[in-house]
């Protein structure tokens, strides 16, 4: 009864659990495209579909603000993410991308948009296998119009719009436990801004510490150790690309980037992304880089703060230098920029060295989740090289 929605789905079900048998791939097989549903789902009376131009700076500021005040919450309800709008448009807007996989649902009447969901192309590796698939992101359904099952009717259209794209595939994730993850993922956070952070209750003031004590112990270095390090710039996509692919390679599950998808996801954009490369001196190759992206959290009833300004590890490749260093620089530069914390999910090669950079253990979980696509094992999140915004 709990999971009536996804009971219905090509996902990985508790009942299979185990049954070894089922091959892993793809759950159903493509259907011809004459035989997917032309037209949309219908939605109760009073609403209609809509395709959100994320590129309009009027459309981007009504998802903005929908986003804003009906989006994921923490757990105990004190933050919810507050992605820009320029956030918005650049992880809606990679190349390839579909605009009427942007979708919206506005009352007939006012207009008001009032939920949304979205998907972009993305090539994802498992195992050996290259798989389009698309990464479904945004599901938003305003406060005021929860259990009015809108949530399996929006799912269901973007699936469909998705279909007619000839893409059956799909990667999500979600802070709830459905049918079935492919990995579960602790998220980290390394404190920056110990005082706002506790003061907030994002953190709590360990035993037996005093605030000057806490600010020491997060206490970061004013400059960065690796020699080398600078801002990621146009002219270094190639070699990125280069290191990016083959890194990726030693995960289970990972996208393939091509130098396009390179250069959109990872060249430094103000207040979105910022990625840094390790340029060596002698022969001007780059070797090793990192990135993290901005998402804010409204803190939603503090008198002193609206807003708290996180960092979240994208992706990175090392080869000369250790990931710890990488990492701690990492830190630095976020605290130099005003982060308050660094976020970290336990993916990638990022568990071993959470601990001695001084994150702690968030509290909850990220599950991902491939949809139409069984796989036989459940992976550890060390298997997993895919970062979703
Ligand atoms: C601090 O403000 C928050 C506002 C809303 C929710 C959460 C907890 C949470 N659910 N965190 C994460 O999902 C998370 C923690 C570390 C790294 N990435 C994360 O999620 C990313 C990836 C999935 N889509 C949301 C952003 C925190």
């Amino acid at each position: 009864q709990q999971h009536k929605f996804w009971e219905t789905q090509p996902v990985g079900q508790f009942k299979d659990l185990g049954n070894s048998t089922l091959p892993e791939g793809p759950i159903e097989q493509p259907t011809p495209l004459s035989e997917v549903k032309q037209e949309p789902y219908n939605l109760p009376n009073l609403y209609e579909w809509t395709v959100c131009d994320m590129k309009s700076d009027e459309v981007c500021n009504e998802v903005y603000i929908l986003l804003t005040n009906n989006y994921v919450e923490d757990d105990d309800n004190l933050f919810r993410f507050n992605y820009s709008k320029e956030f918005l448009r650049w992880g809606l807007t990679p190349p390839g991308y579909f605009q009427n996989w942007h979708i919206g649902v506005r009352v007939k009447s006012s207009k008001k948009l009032v939920a949304f969901i979205t998907g972009i192309p993305v090539k994802i590796r498992v195992r050996n296998e290259v798989v389009q698939m698309a990464e479904v992101n945004f599901l938003c359904v305003h406060k005021k119009l929860r259990s009015k099952r809108l949530a399996p009717v929006m799912i269901k259209e973007v699936t469909r719009r998705i279909h007619l794209e000839n893409i059956w595939q799909a990667a999500y994730t979600a802070g709830v436990f459905l049918p079935t993850p492919v990995t579960t993922c602790q998220y980290w956070h390394r404190t920056l801004n110990p005082k706002k952070l506790i003061d907030v209750g994002f953190s709590r003031l360990g035993e037996r510490m005093t605030m000057s004590r806490t600010i020491k112990l997060y206490k970061l270095p004013n400059s960065t150790s690796t020699r080398g390090l600078r801002k990621m710039e146009l002219r270094d996509v190639p070699q990125v690309t280069r290191l990016l692919r083959n890194y990726l390679n030693r995960f289970i599950v990972a996208p393939t980037f091509d130098e396009d998808e390179v250069e959109h996801w990872l060249l430094p954009q103000e207040n979105v992304v910022d990625s840094y490369v390790v340029e060596c001196e002698e022969t001007r190759e780059i070797t090793d880089f990192f990135s993290f992206y901005t998402l804010p959290s409204t803190i939603l009833n503090n008198q002193n703060h609206s807003t708290l300004k996180a960092a979240y590890s994208f992706y990175y490749v090392t080869n000369r230098v250790q990931l710890m260093q990488l990492m701690q620089d990492a830190l630095i530069i976020a605290k130099r920029d005003d982060f308050d914390v660094f976020n970290a999910l336990d993916v990638m090669e990022n568990e071993p060295i959470l601990k001695d950079l001084k994150f702690g253990p968030g509290d909850g979980q990220l599950y991902y989740y491939l949809y139409n696509y069984r796989l036989n094992n459940v992976l550890k999140p060390s298997e997993l090289g895919l970062v979703l915004l």
